[in-house]
């Protein structure tokens, strides 16, 4: 505790937060913890996380894997009732109560000690661009901002219907499910765990959370700020564990909806073991096509830039970042190409524009690489190398942005080329006018539906490619992109009954909330009533 005080006392860090982002070393370690019953717990089993940028063991956390420990993550978790700790019948002061907690998160996250303090804590963790770290520091502050005040009661709103007679009359509500659990991965360690703990919080859940340890820590500071801003403890338990001792809790506890944010393979796999009790966000094999149309050159140079962007800010782990690119042939005649070379060659590991990747290491890339280069006129457009120079430890991946060109006939015949590597990695081909259709046959065929840009601003073009796909996130228009999970627009897949949104009010509802209608039936029977039976 005397530490703690320190960190406060000779720093602008606030009292709530328990380490220095900017002093947490080999030297000066950060040992976290777990939360559960409302209070932070030591566990008997500790893991050590290294430093991505060069591999310094610096932060050590819990690694339950005692089945007396877990034990009592389930029991917490089938403490909470059925119908949830409060609903529009019950507890409904609560909704004004999260309001007033939302509020005063987001009032904190505004001030610029707490921004810099969490912008500095995810770097370190998942060292990416400074204004990609705050990006993700603000939206979450501005969906703390949203659901301030009373939106959680009207988040909630209920809706009546007439009845067939006096004193009948049909009332539908947004229900909570009760016990429930959020899985999030690495990749945005702030902004996924936040906006879906407190969507399943505000609309009345209990929530078992489990971040990826790798990066959890800084759930385990944002929830120290959310209990100084008067979150209920009691309402949320926190894990650090692997995830079999997870799979463990989520098997034994009584959660009605589990949310998973993470790779397709471990969704499916919880999807078998849940009995389909789940909502996912998974994998991301996100495209952009560049339409017939080519506009002026600043234009031109925005929609390099953005294509830049989606492809490899934040080192291409995002799952909205773009993995494969149609070029219309108008546009490799402008230099599209040239361009996209050019900017992928300034970023740099000095300003993490270009950082460690986190779940493939240099081997799997190459070899990914290799498969690819395989298929008839692939070839390597740019990069395609390993990093030099550098004090990235080898379990996790050093690249270069790296682009692909596969010829567009060749896509389809081999699925290696439609397999999201989680990095600064894509395929790029080329087409005709009339071709169009074969791009649609490719982007139909794929696994997943998350985002995708359309990028032209002719409107028979838009509307012929809008009509006949189906991505949850399809930007539009010759700004188009393909990243961006801001809390002002739904961001999910399409075309997956499982599918989940994150952080807006359809978002929560649809993930949170499930449907109950309570008829009401009051008025007395008229007098001498005699039913007949049919
Ligand atoms: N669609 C989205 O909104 C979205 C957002 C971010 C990331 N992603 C996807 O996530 C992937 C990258 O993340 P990752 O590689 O860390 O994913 P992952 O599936 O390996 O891990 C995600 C989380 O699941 C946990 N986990 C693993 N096995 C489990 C099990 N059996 N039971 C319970 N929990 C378990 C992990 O510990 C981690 O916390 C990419 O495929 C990316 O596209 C999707």
């Amino acid at each position: 505790m005397q530490k703690f005080r320190n960190i406060a006392a000779f720093s602008t860090i606030p009292s709530y937060f328990t380490l220095d982002p900017n002093q947490i070393s080999a030297r000066n370690p950060h040992k976290a913890q777990n939360f559960l019953r409302g209070k932070w717990i030591d566990s008997h089993k500790y893991q050590t996380i290294i430093d991505p940028l060069n591999g310094e063991p610096f932060i050590t956390v819990p690694d339950v894997q005692d089945r007396q420990e877990l034990q009592k993550f389930i029991d917490s978790a089938k403490e909470c009732p059925i119908s949830g700790l409060h609903n529009p019948l019950k507890n409904p002061q609560r909704y004004q109560l999260y309001g007033e907690v939302c509020h005063k998160i987001a009032a904190e996250l505004k001030k610029k000690e707490v921004h810099d303090f969490l912008v500095k804590l995810i770097q370190r963790v998942v060292p990416k661009h400074f204004a990609q770290a705050s990006g993700e520091v603000v939206v979450t502050e501005r969906f703390f901002q949203n659901f301030s005040g009373d939106q959680p009661r009207f988040l909630t709103r209920s809706f009546n219907v007439a009845g067939d007679r006096p004193g009948q009359q049909s009332s539908g509500y947004r229900w909570p499910y009760g016990s429930c659990a959020v899985v999030a991965p690495f990749n945005f360690p702030l902004e996924i765990p936040s906006l879906q703990i407190f969507g399943a919080l505000i609309t009345g859940n209990k929530v078992f959370f489990k971040g990826d340890s790798r990066v959890n820590v800084v759930m385990e500071q944002m929830l120290r700020l959310a209990l100084h801003c008067g979150l209920p403890a009691t309402d949320v338990d926190m894990l650090f564990g692997n995830g079999e001792a997870t799979e463990f809790i989520l098997r034994q506890g009584n959660f009605r909806n589990t949310q998973f944010t993470g790779s397709s393979k471990v969704a499916e796999h919880l999807t078998k073991v849940l009995n389909g009790k789940i909502r996912i966000e998974d994998a991301g094999f996100d495209w952009k096509i560049l339409g017939p149309d080519v506009p002026d050159v600043d234009t031109q140079n925005y929609v390099a830039w953005q294509s830049d962007q989606d492809a490899y800010g934040s080192t291409g782990q995002k799952c909205s970042a773009q993995s494969i690119l149609f070029v219309h042939e108008n546009w490799v005649k402008a230099g599209f190409l040239d361009k996209i070379k050019q900017l992928a060659s300034t970023r740099k590991l000095q300003d993490l524009s270009n950082g460690p990747i986190i779940t493939w290491n240099n081997t799997q890339i190459k070899q990914h690489i290799d498969n690819i280069l395989k298929i008839p006129q692939s070839k390597v457009l740019f990069g395609g190398q390993e990093l030099k120079n550098h004090t990235i430890p080898s379990i996790y991946g050093a690249f270069e942005p790296t682009a692909l060109y596969v010829p567009l006939e060749q896509i389809q015949k081999n699925k290696a080329v439609t397999t999201e590597l989680f990095g600064p990695f894509q395929i790029v081909t080329t087409y005709a006018s009339d071709q169009i259709n074969q791009v649609l046959d490719v982007i139909n065929n794929l696994e997943n539906h998350l985002t995708a840009g359309i990028v032209s601003n002719d409107v028979n073009f838009l509307r012929h490619v809008q009509s006949n796909t189906t991505n949850g996130v399809t930007y539009s228009g010759i700004r188009a992109r393909t990243t961006g999970a801001p809390q002002n627009h739904w961001f999910g897949p399409c075309g997956d009954p499982r599918g989940a949104g994150i952080g807006t009010p359809e978002a929560i509802l649809s993930v949170w909330t499930c449907h109950r209608e309570i008829i009401h039936d009051i008025d007395l029977a008229p007098q001498g009533f005699k039913g007949q039976q049919s």
